[in-house]
């Protein structure tokens, strides 16, 4: 089964844009979750512009599925956040300070020894580790030698170039997938899939584990109500 994970970031940028507390974040976490979500996402920012760190803690208070907080322990203010808050699942991210969004994986060969000090100090917490990479065998290697329980699969360029050719877009990330199962990594994905790409990558990755899904839902959420949208997403994923 791979199951969905709801990023509710551009939840709280709708919020900060008004600075009250509408829409609540921590109701939206709770009803995604009454629709069919199977866990909760968060990637707070050093510059707090859309999840606040004190978000964190609220929402680690009530969410009763999957918590997955995302982001990148460089910062030490986030690891501290992490291990303050043990979700379920923290995702490692090297976001750019200033980037709109991530934009790359780790190079898990280069950083080999910081994310293998973090992941031991995760998992110490009795945290799950998931590493955020390209579709690269090599840096999938990189991940399960740095101790990681998961690698998730950066999917922005599968759904760049998806309407070229779907086929094309895939094959690495079905390489980079069967690395993961014969290493024995946990597999997620993640990054700006949407109801047109999501059947065709879990029909050709069936043994995805999860999926964090945040800006397209949302602004499926416009059009045909957020209920209708998880369950939506959620026929995606259905197994055929
Ligand atoms: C790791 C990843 O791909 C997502 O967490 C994405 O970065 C969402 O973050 P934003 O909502 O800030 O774009
Ligand atoms: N890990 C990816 C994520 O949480 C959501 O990314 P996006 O759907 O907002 O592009």
């Amino acid at each position: 089964m791979t199951r969905l994970s709801v990023n509710i970031n551009k939840i709280a940028t709708l919020r900060n844009a008004r600075g009250g507390n509408n829409p609540n974040v921590v109701k939206v976490a709770l009803d995604c979750e009454r629709f069919g979500a199977q866990g909760i996402t968060v990637h707070p920012r050093p510059d707090e512009r859309h999840i606040r760190y004190q978000d964190v803690y609220d929402l680690k208070e009530v969410v009763t599925t999957e918590f997955n907080i995302e982001g990148n322990p460089t910062e030490r203010k986030f690891v501290e956040l992490v291990l303050a808050t043990c979700p379920a699942q923290v995702t490692l991210v090297p976001d750019a300070l200033g980037a709109v969004t991530s934009n790359a994986g780790w190079d898990t060969l280069t950083h080999h020894a910081r994310l293998a000090d973090l992941v031991a100090e995760f998992k110490g917490a009795g945290i799950r580790v998931s590493v955020f990479v390209d579709a690269d065998e090599r840096m999938v290697e990189g991940a399960k030698a740095c101790g990681a329980d998961r690698v998730e699969l950066y999917t922005e360029p599968y759904a760049h170039y998806y309407f070229e050719d779907q086929y094309t877009a895939v094959a690495p990330f079905v390489r980079a997938a069967e690395r993961a199962q014969q290493v024995g990594l946990g597999l997620n994905a993640g990054h700006d899939l949407s109801l047109e790409n999501l059947r065709f990558l879990k029909k050709s990755i069936p043994w995805l584990d999860e999926v964090s899904i945040g800006h397209a839902l949302v602004c499926d959420a416009l059009y045909f109500g957020l209920e209708n949208t998880i369950q939506m997403y959620r026929r995606e994923l259905q197994e055929e």
